[in-house]
This record gives C-alpha cells, structure tokens and sequence, in this order.
C-alpha cells in the first residue's frame, strides 16, 4: 500500500510531500544505537570480568523469556568491522554505543586496574567509525554496572558510586576523548531505577517482597528513589569533571539519555488530565527537572514526601545545568488516569503518582501493538513530547537517541518473510514525520538515531524479540542480512 520514489516511502492515497534526509536541516545526524551488554559478547574474554548483568541473567534464568543471556550477544566484539561496514552501506552518519564498564575496569574501581585489551577494543572502534565518516556517540552507563561494586557497597544505592564512576569516566576521556565528541554519561537512569528496584524485572532483580516478584530484596518505595539520586550526583560530577577537566582541549559535548511514553489522559476530566502530568513528572521530570532547575518536580516532592531523597544546595548547583544536549528516548504512549491512593498501600515508585497507566480505553488499544507488549505505535506522540520538553524544559539541544519497533523472533518462517519487516518501515516514516514537524514548529533537534543496527539481546525478553533494521541469524552464526527497512533507509538517507 506504499510507493517508493526517491527512497521514501509515501503512504498511499496521501498526497504528503515525499520525506527524506534532504527534508532535514542541513547537517541533521542520522544514526543508529545500541549498547554493550546487548551487542559485544566476548562476556568472559580478553580481561572483561562480570557485570550486574552477566550475573542477573546467570543467576536468574528464569527471569528472561528464553533464558538467554549476553555471553555471546551478536559478537560485536569480533565483528565490528563488518557492522561498521553495514552502518556505511546505509549511509549514516552516526553510531551510538555504550562502553563496558566492567570490560575497561574489570574489578570496577580504577584502583583495580585497566584492563589495556578492553581499552583496545574501543579505540578499534571508534577509530573503525572515523575511518567511514561515521560519528561515534558513547554512552558511558547502559546499565551494565561491574558485578563487583554491586558486591562490594550495593551499587547505586550507595554514593560511594559517584567517586567510582568519576574514575571510570576519567579513563574514558584520557582514552577516548580526543576522538570522540559527544558523550551520554548515562542511559534512562529511570528506567535502570524502576526495572532494576520496582518491579525487579532488570538487574540487579530487586523490589518489595509483598509484590512477589521473586525478587533479591529491595523497597520499592524507597530504593527506586536512592538509586535514581545516586545516578544524578554521578551523572553531575562526570559532567562537572569533563567541564573543568577535558572540554577546553577536547571540545565535545556531554549529556544524558532520558525515555519517556507521551501520557494521554484517559478522558477530559481535569483529574485525568493532572494524572498525565504526574506521569510525564515519574517518568521524565524525576531526571529532567533536577538537571534542568536542580530540584525534583514539585508533584514529586509532595507526593513521595521524606522518602525522596534531598539535594544539598551544593549538590543542585551541581546538578542544574549539567548537559550540553538532552538524548530523548521515545517508542509509544500510554493511557494516564487518576487513580486515588490510600496510605494504607504497601508504598511503590509504582503507585505515588496516583495514575494508572495503561494502553488501552474502553477495550481500544492506543495504537497498533508490537512485540513487546509495552510497545504501541503512536507517532504523534513523539511531536506531543519535544513540544512539551521544549516548553516546559527551557527548549534544550535535543537528539532523539532511540525509537524503533520489534517483531516476534519466528526462525521457522522463511528468511524472506523475516526481513520484510514493512511495520518498521512505517513506524519509521511515521516518526520520522512527526519528528519534521516538531522540528518545523521550532523544537532544538539536532539529530536521530534509530534502536537498533541489529537485532539484539532484549533484556528480559532475551532473543525472543528483534528490534534490528538489520536482521541476525542466531541459527547460523549470527550472519547480519538486511531487511527491508535497510533497504529503505539507504534511500531515505541518499544525499543525492
Ligand atoms: O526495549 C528496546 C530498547 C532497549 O533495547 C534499550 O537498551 C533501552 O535503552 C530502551 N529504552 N526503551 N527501549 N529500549
């Protein structure tokens, strides 16, 4: 139902201007992301020791769709040249990566000592990336925290991860810094926090026991909010450090990743309406109001009450202001109503905001589903929330660092049926459209980057789901073939 001209695909039976890369400012990055644990593999080799991952998906196989883990991923780690290679036959400008902590410092703290073939592994990179024209964009914590630290002081719950991440970040400047130009200090720290301490679906698997989520330990009333803190006061000084230390020689930039859905309210009523606002707050104020105005959402702070953790006035001095640009997540939207609360609840990240989220009104579902059941496609809403960051957030320097889709992994179905992936292809052209628009109606979007190069490890849901624009044969190793969203992306990114 679509025609392709000049490499985009124009909708039929709409007469909208054909989209492509030259409907973009001059200079606009297209890119693709993705992260460590998910990508490299080689978990145990050349000096890399454990993450809270490695660990998490070991110890608790149960808690991943398919029992998988990242031991092998899609072998990035010996495969670089190749998948730097498909990132250029696309014709894209930029790559978005994580760096493993745990591979540059196995024991976690500098003092520890620098694993040199880990730091070898990313100047081949980075340096692989430069070589085709191609911009890398590091993020220094994808949530793959060294096993170690979570041993030795509980990880982000303790602040003593500050003054290691610092170190950490350090070495990756000293190392890296004179090539690399645009550095994201951590990956959706809530979600690291709500996955990770709420619902204990992520490492390091922990939340309250009245949930019953089999999880290690934990209060999901309180650690979601410590661990979200401590990322804060870590996130600030890595910033505060490249600023005194390394910016005037080096140059680049520095920032955070942030996700958040687009809130619908449920209905009109006020109540919904004020619930969509808390949830955009949970969401995305936790993280962007402290970075922005040094303080936490005021809805938070009389919501969670002695819970929330406090800001010392040096720390919000420290914390406001801490980003060059804003990295912004968006995959789809949810449903928001009011949902009142009584004291007598267990308390829960999950329920002080008083909305109940959901994707679906009245048996409707908000948008076409996708494979992860979290996943509804809603373009608008991408437009919906830079116009809403870009009012309510001072209109800050933005890239959009993820958006995408997944299908269920089917290996039985024919090859040709598992890479003509058209969903992506729309979903794609749908944001892609919408995100034109924000830009037209003067949001600060500077560049994109679609998630993901390749199908990859998924998390909880392992390798039971693909989110690749190129597809990974895990039945025969791990050979790359390009869908049929590579193919039109090529054609959307043809500068010709
Ligand atoms: O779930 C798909 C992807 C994950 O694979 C990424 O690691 C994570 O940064 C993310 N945030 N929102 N959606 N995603």
């Amino acid at each position: 139902h679509c025609t392709a001209e000049h490499g985009a695909f124009k909708p039929a039976g709409h007469d909208t201007v054909l989209l492509n890369r030259r409907s973009f400012p001059a200079g606009f990055l297209f890119g693709t992301a993705s992260s460590a644990y998910q990508y490299e593999g080689a978990a145990n080799e050349d000096g890399r020791r454990p993450s809270i991952w490695d660990y998490f998906t070991h110890q608790h196989p149960g808690k991943i769709a398919d029992g998988s883990n990242g031991d092998m991923a899609v072998d990035s780690y010996h495969r670089y040249k190749e998948d730097v290679g498909i990132m250029k036959e696309m014709g894209l400008d930029a790559y978005r990566f994580s760096i493993s902590w745990s591979r540059v410092l196995p024991k976690g703290k500098l003092e520890g000592g620098i694993n040199k073939k880990g730091v070898k592994y990313y100047n081949n990179l980075i340096n692989e990336l430069l070589a085709h024209g191609i911009q890398p964009f590091v993020t220094l914590f994808h949530w793959d925290l060294p096993q170690a630290l979570e041993e030795e002081y509980g990880g982000f719950l303790s602040s003593h991860v500050v003054d290691d991440f610092r170190d950490y970040v350090e070495v990756c400047f000293k190392e890296f810094g004179d090539r690399v130009k645009h550095w994201i200090t951590l990956n959706e720290p809530s979600s690291y926090a709500i996955n990770g301490y709420a619902k204990g679906r992520f490492a390091p698997g922990r939340c309250s026991d009245w949930q019953m989520l089999n999880c290690t330990g934990g209060d999901s009333g309180t650690e979601p909010y410590i661990v979200g803190h401590n990322q804060l006061l870590a996130h600030a000084t890595a910033v505060k450090l490249y600023r005194d230390k390394y910016q005037a020689s080096q140059k680049g930039a520095i920032g955070i990743t942030l996700v958040s859905h687009w809130m619908v309210p449920y209905s009109d009523a006020k109540h919904n309406q004020n619930a969509a606002l808390r949830a955009l707050d949970w969401m995305l104020g936790w993280f962007l109001n402290p970075i922005t105005y040094g303080n936490y959402p005021h809805s938070m702070r009389s919501l969670i009450g002695k819970r929330l953790p406090k800001f010392t006035k040096e720390q919000s001095l420290m914390v406001e202001g801490s980003f060059d640009f804003l990295g912004l997540n968006y995959y789809t939207a949810n449903y928001a109503k009011y949902m009142p609360h009584s004291n007598a609840l267990n308390s829960s990240y999950l329920t002080d905001a008083r909305a109940n989220l959901s994707t679906e009104r009245n048996g409707i579902p908000i948008g076409p589903g996708a494979a992860s059941s979290w996943l509804y496609v809603y373009p608008s809403g991408i437009q919906s929330l830079l116009m809403y960051v870009k009012t309510k957030y001072q209109n800050p320097l933005i890239y959009i660092t993820e958006n995408g889709i997944d299908e269920f992994n089917n290996s039985t179905l024919p090859l040709e049926q598992q890479l003509a992936d058209y969903m992506r292809i729309d979903y794609y052209y749908r944001h892609l459209s919408y995100l034109h628009k924000a830009i037209k109606d003067g949001v600060n979007v500077k560049g994109y980057f679609a998630w993901s190069l390749l199908d990859n490890f998924e998390w909880s849901s392992g390798y039971t789901v693909r989110f690749g624009i190129n597809y990974v044969d895990y039945m025969n190793g791990l050979k790359r073939y390009p869908k049929q969203s590579a193919i039109w992306f090529k054609g959307f990114l043809d500068k010709f």
